[in-house]
């Protein structure tokens, strides 16, 4: 019944997500390998997006380049949806983890140019690119880890609080958070809500009304990440934590997960 709720809450999501049908991924238990070997590999790259697919564990590591900041733009935001609705049509891909190939940068959030002297159309196309890659992470079918392997202010932390599980390097200089107030702009109600839901009300209150941008262990004691772990370890770190998560029986870690079921 959970997974039905979640499924049902999650496809309400998008229309275009609808089409995706309601489907098991999650079998019954496996033995999964952490590590991902050549044989079983495979890889499918976009100028800005590179998704290697390991097939004997499920798991999918997206990730992004499209330097020098991982900025999202119109262009970015398309392949990132296109590629993750690729894995999603997959099923025999279970758990994504996305992180970044640019040294010292998650993603630096929408790209700035986009919304610069641009035309009505190109923003409202934009925006909706925007809006697009938000449903399809955050409504995903798939367990969703984010590797967060450098700085991620405003929409780069968006990203990151749509995946279920969130594992940040723990490099002083690197920082998280929904900073848009010190940009002079008022963060969407959704952006808003996607961080109510992963650290509360009054954290959410300060962090949005301040433009907080955290240190990552701050980002860790306020829950904003939940895991901290040396820089290189990052993503091996997510590949394990996957792998405990697809070990949950049938699909009781996505049909458990509050923010899209009720039962
Ligand atoms: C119905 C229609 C409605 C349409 C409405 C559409 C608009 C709606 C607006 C509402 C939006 C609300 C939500 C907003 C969310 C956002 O994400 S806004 C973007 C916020 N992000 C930032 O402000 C990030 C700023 N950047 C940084 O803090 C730093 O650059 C960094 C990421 C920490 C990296 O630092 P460092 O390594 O020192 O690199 P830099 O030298 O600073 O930068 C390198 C080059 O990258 C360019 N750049 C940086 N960030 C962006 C960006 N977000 N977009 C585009 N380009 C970026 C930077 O300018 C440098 O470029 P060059 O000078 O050419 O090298």
């Amino acid at each position: 019944m959970a997974t039905l709720l979640k499924h049902s809450a999650k496809y309400a999501l998008s229309g275009r997500l609808a089409r995706l049908g309601v489907h098991s991924r999650h079998g019954g238990l496996q033995c999964l390998q952490p590590r991902l070997l050549p044989h079983q590999r495979s890889a499918s790259t976009s100028s800005k997006i590179l998704v290697e697919m390991d097939d004997s564990t499920g798991i999918a590591v997206l990730t992004m380049k499209n330097p020098p900041v991982n900025s999202l733009s119109l262009d970015f935001l398309t392949e990132f949806s296109i590629s993750l609705e690729k894995l999603e049509l997959d099923r025999g891909c279970r758990g994504v983890i996305l992180t970044s190939a640019l040294p010292k940068i998650f993603s630096a959030g929408l790209d700035i140019m986009e919304m610069y002297g641009k035309s009505p159309e190109h923003c409202g196309e934009f925006w909706k690119a925007v809006q697009e890659m938000w449903l399809r992470l955050y409504g995903s079918s798939m367990i969703t880890i984010a590797a967060i392997n450098g700085s991620s202010p405003a929409g780069g932390c968006l990203m990151a609080l749509a995946c279920d599980y969130r594992i940040m390097a723990e490099n002083p200089k690197y920082s998280i958070g929904l900073n848009e107030t010190q940009l002079g702009i008022v963060a969407p109600f959704w952006f808003k809500d996607t961080l109510v839901n992963t650290v509360g009300n009054r954290a959410a209150e300060l962090s949005l009304q301040l433009g907080l941008l955290y240190s990552a262990p701050d980002a860790l004691r306020t829950g904003l990440v939940d895991l901290l772990v040396p820089e290189d370890k990052v993503l091996s770190t997510a590949s394990q934590t996957m792998t405990q998560w697809l070990a949950i029986p049938g699909e009781n870690a996505i049909g458990s997960n509050p923010r899209v079921s009720s039962s």
